[in-house]
């Protein structure tokens, strides 16, 4: 996937919290995010994972599927773990069976096959770190996108998120992670991103998997046109209505359970996002993707 000149900032005329990220990262890689505090890393990572939009530049080619942990996992839903597991596995196009066998799988790996039937509100810190690793994993999504996902989590628990990160990369997965342990996969990422001041992007180092032919600060882009337009999918609490404020452009199916679609112009994305993130009751985004031109077929306005 290829950052082109993308620059991030809150509000208009507020100040870039990233500005002119040129970055091309190939399948394969494991990437780590480091910067101080507040100085963007989780805003990279949310605009790498998708579920965020560029207020300047474009993301192209970024992987269909993907895996994001959340510096904060709203863990408060209506949902078994297991129940919230193989439902995100159906979002991912898994079967019910086989969406609730994987989530089991993670579970039994992260050692919390326990509270498989215990609802996501009542699961300690935790054991709902647990569940929010186990969520990005489910389906085996081509990009997985950790913030200080290690965070909470046992140490078995750990060594297993290690494990499982080595090896999505070994089987040509991208993951790029931000951890505050400067021994976390110490030798491990093939490029080490550092966000500095004034929202600039530099490699600032790698291990030995040769960086340079595995990133770039890259140039100027191709000329190739972004997606015309995108498709959210959120999940809110069960009878939730479609929140205040959408873009008018936005066509949007909502389902009882709270599953929410939004079908927008790209241009419109950022506003979209906006609305669902900041809405009281919160709405869980789940996934933010360019629509396909063809075959996709946009649903009837609610
Ligand atoms: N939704 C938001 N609205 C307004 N400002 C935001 C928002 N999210 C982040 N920021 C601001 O963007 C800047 C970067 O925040 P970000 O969370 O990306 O930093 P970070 O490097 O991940 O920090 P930390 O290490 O503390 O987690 C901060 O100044 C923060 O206040």
């Amino acid at each position: 996937m290829r950052l082109e000149r993308v620059g991030r900032r809150y509000r208009a005329g507020g100040p870039w919290v990233l500005r002119g990220v040129d970055l091309d990262v190939r399948a394969g890689t494991l990437v780590r995010v480091e910067g101080g505090n507040g100085s963007g890393k989780s805003t990279l990572l949310r605009l790498v994972a998708g579920i965020d939009a560029p207020s300047a530049g474009r993301i192209r080619g970024r992987p269909r599927t993907r895996g994001y942990v959340p510096e904060r996992f709203p863990a408060a839903l209506p949902l078994t773990a297991l129940g919230y597991l193989t439902h995100l596995g159906r979002v991912r196009g898994l079967g019910s069976r086989a969406a609730a066998r994987e989530g089991a799988c993670w579970l039994e790996r992260f050692g919390a096959q326990q509270y498989a039937a215990t609802s996501m509100r009542e699961l300690s810190k935790g054991s709902a770190q647990k569940v929010a690793v186990a969520q990005a994993l489910v389906g085996g999504p081509e990009l997985l996108v950790l913030d200080e996902a290690w965070t909470g989590l046992d140490q078995p628990a750990r060594e297993v998120l290690d494990s499982v990160v080595r090896e999505r990369v070994a089987e040509g997965g991208t993951v790029a992670f931000v951890d505050h342990d400067p021994a976390r996969l110490a030798g491990a990422p093939d490029v080490i991103v550092r966000v500095g001041t004034g929202g600039r992007v530099a490699v600032a180092g790698a291990g030995a998997a040769a960086p340079e032919a595995r990133v770039a600060v890259a140039g100027a882009g191709d000329g190739a046109r972004g997606p015309a337009m995108t498709r959210i999918e959120a999940l809110g609490a069960p009878g939730a209505g479609v929140p205040e404020g959408l873009p008018a452009s936005a066509r949007c199916t909502l389902a009882p359970d709270g599953e929410l679609l939004l079908t927008l112009p790209a241009a419109a994305s950022d506003t979209a996002l906006r609305v669902l993130l900041t809405a009281r009751p919160g709405w869980h985004i789940r996934s933010v993707r360019p629509l396909e031109p063809f075959g996709e077929r946009e649903r009837d306005r609610v």
